[in-house]
């Protein structure tokens, strides 16, 4: 028995409805499909008088050919009088093609659309070409209704991402879509038979007072009652349990599991005609196209549990607070508050020079939170595109953009339910996005690209910068209403020249990590080596500290780290500083620093790794440096 809670929930957090929105839309290509099959046309000049008498658009056969057959659909149906909408969407038109064709060539055809109104051509056209799964696998001919056949023609043609994609690239425009197909088969009439009694799932349209107005043969049949019995009834007389009231107020479509007879079904109630109608869909458990959803559910919640696992696993090799290597006054006082809080949501801003631990300190707040065993992901805003801000932190829906990934993807902030992101390098952050940044963190939710839907997560935010936000502010380059939200907490780390009494701490910490990790016999510093090192104004903070102190433990002969060893890797280091690097900035000194790095960059042939190491910087800090000074590589 399927938990319908369970799929409501990894629906609501995978985002996975849209998913099964794609099946859905399959399942209506298919449908259409099923219709074009069942006209019983068996010539091209039929096809065309019955496209143009349904009103579905006027017919225009261009080529056939042994592989392909053109059709140019004018005054389409769907997208004839549309204004331009930048994607193709007739795939309505397209299913009823695909179907009579076949019908007419006695094989099983399926249609592309390749040029459309709604993308500004003249007209609709689509490639008929044979379809690319064997003949034996399904017999289109067989006047099958029932669920199975189609299912497992959805879930091939599911299987077909190309033809996913193309037919899934315009979520929003699906409904709308459905909309106008679903209003004009109620006012087709063929026969005496609807296009609504031609398909083949149960299905029932309620307008906004409860009213049934219409009920398809296979839902009444499978009731035992006529048509006459249910339509123009309200929901509540005939005893069905709708959700017509919260889909038509939200917008949204409604999902559940419901026992009817002896027969379980899914329901699915989704708003048709502008949002003034619900369609009513029973789908039941055992078919395979709820089956197949399910596969795509589970699919979707492993590689979620997979990401999530691997986020966890990676903050649980956090140093926590009380691991911290912090022996000087002004650090001394931060404790204390870190832990404080640590134990709420707030958002906190983390403010220093580079590597002065602010990556640190934000993962070691995140082990001391309630939010520990989630997720903590590290949003590295200085390695992003401009253009790519908003899909890596909100996440998009498949076919959302050109280019994007046909399946859609999870934003960081979904990734991180539960959990924390860290926002490293604020300021680099656009405008545009720093708007919908600000939206989330008053409200907490935010939309996919490409979605109609609002996701809500639960997720707090650490930010950290070394830039001037409050000067960024005045000159129009960060939001102060984003400001003002960020800076609820606010830490600041001293530059490591401020704390110089750390340094003894620090390097044992350092020294004993890295021999441990490395393999090597643990080393020790002379005294006077120790007091070289505080002696020094270390413009690079720990991190400079750090890689002196991994390549003394490296290089040094001894057990005992000397002096004049000390001495030497200071020299090293110190003609990087007096070359500009890692000197805190002023105007004067980023002319000069930027010399160097250009001078570094060409004597390394724009090599950026033995750049950076000449340079004793990380090769991210030197990617931050020429995208700063504007270096062009
Ligand atoms: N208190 C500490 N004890 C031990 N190691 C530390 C401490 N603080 C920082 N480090 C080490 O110093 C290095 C730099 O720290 P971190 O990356 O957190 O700095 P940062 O301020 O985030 O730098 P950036 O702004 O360049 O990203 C790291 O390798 C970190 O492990």
């Amino acid at each position: 028995m399927i938990n319908i809670e369970k799929l409501k929930s990894i629906t609501t957090t995978l985002g996975t409805r849209n998913n099964s929105k794609v099946l859905e839309e399959e399942i209506y290509y298919n449908t259409a499909k099923n219709f074009g099959t069942r006209l019983n046309i068996t010539s091209f000049d039929m096809l065309t008088e019955k496209m143009s008498e349904l009103g579905i658009g006027q017919v225009r056969i261009t080529l056939i050919s042994d592989s392909k057959i053109i059709v140019q659909l004018h005054e389409c149906f769907t997208c004839g009088e549309m204004e331009y909408r930048g994607e193709s969407i007739c795939y309505f038109e397209g299913g009823i093609l695909a179907g009579a064709i076949s019908s007419i060539l006695g094989r099983n055809m399926d249609a592309v659309e390749t040029n459309c109104h709604a993308l500004g051509d003249n007209y609709c056209e689509f490639k008929v070409t044979p379809e690319k799964i064997q003949e034996t696998d399904l017999d289109i001919n067989k006047k099958d209704d029932n669920m199975v056949n189609l299912a497992l023609h959805s879930l091939r043609l599911a299987k077909n991402y190309s033809r996913v994609e193309h037919k899934t690239k315009e979520f929003h425009y699906k409904n709308q879509r459905l909309n106008q197909a679903l209003k004009r088969a109620l006012e087709i009439n063929n026969s005496n038979k609807t296009i609504l009694d031609n398909m083949p799932n149960f299905l029932a349209m309620i307008d906004n007072n409860g009213v049934v107005i219409k009920i398809n043969k296979q839902y009444s049949e499978f009731l035992k009652t006529s048509s006459s019995e249910i339509e123009n009834k309200n929901v509540n007389t005939l005893g069905w349990k709708s959700k017509y009231k919260d889909v038509l107020n939200n917008g949204n479509s409604e999902i559940w599991q419901e026992q009817i007879g002896k027969e379980e079904f899914i329901i699915f109630e989704s708003p048709v005609t502008e949002g003034n109608g619900v369609l009513r869909q029973l789908i039941p458990t055992d078919s395979e196209f709820v089956k197949l959803m399910f596969d795509k559910i589970s699919f979707l919640e492993r590689e979620m549990k997979y990401y999530k696992n691997k986020a966890v696993a990676k903050s649980s090799e956090t140093t926590s607070i009380d691991d911290l290597s912090v022996s000087s006054q002004s650090m001394k006082e931060v404790i204390p508050y870190m832990k404080k809080v640590s134990k709420t949501d707030a958002t906190v801003l983390l403010r220093g020079e580079s590597g002065t631990g602010k990556t640190m300190f934000a993962k070691a707040i995140h082990k001391e939170s309630h939010r520990k065993n989630s997720p903590f992901i590290c949003i590295d805003c200085t390695t992003i595109p401009e253009n790519f801000f908003e899909a890596e932190l909100f996440g998009y829906e498949p076919g959302a953009f050109t280019g994007a990934n046909k399946n859609g993807k999870i934003g960081k902030l979904e990734l991180a339910h539960g959990g924390t992101v860290f926002l490293d390098e604020i300021g680099e952050i656009p405008l545009e996005t720093q708007a919908k940044l600000l939206r989330f963190l008053q409200e907490k939710e935010f939309e996919r690209i490409g979605a109609i839907s609002t996701k809500k997560v639960d997720v707090r935010i650490i930010a950290a910068t070394n830039q001037d936000l409050e000067v960024m502010i005045s000159n129009g380059k960060f939001r102060k209403d984003l400001y003002y939200r960020l800076n609820v907490i606010n830490i600041n780390l001293p530059p490591l020249r401020e704390r110089l009494e750390e340094i003894p701490a620090l390097v044992d910490k350092i020294l004993l990590d890295f021999c441990k990790e490395v393999g090597l016999n643990i080393k020790e510093f002379q005294e006077q080596g120790l007091k070289e090192l505080i002696h020094y104004h270390w413009p690079g903070n720990i991190r400079e500290l750090e890689n002196l102190v991994k390549r003394l433990a490296i290089n040094s002969e001894h057990s005992t780290i000397t002096k004049e060893e000390v001495v030497k890797e200071i020299q090293k280091t110190k003609k990087n500083v007096n070359l500009g690097i890692n000197n805190p900035v002023t105007d004067l000194k980023e002319l000069t620093e930027k010399d160097q790095i250009l001078k570094v960059l060409e004597e390394h042939n724009f090599n950026k790794t033995s750049a950076a190491d000449e340079l004793g910087i990380t090769r991210q800090t030197l990617y931050n440096k020429i995208k700063r000074y504007e270096i062009e590589c």
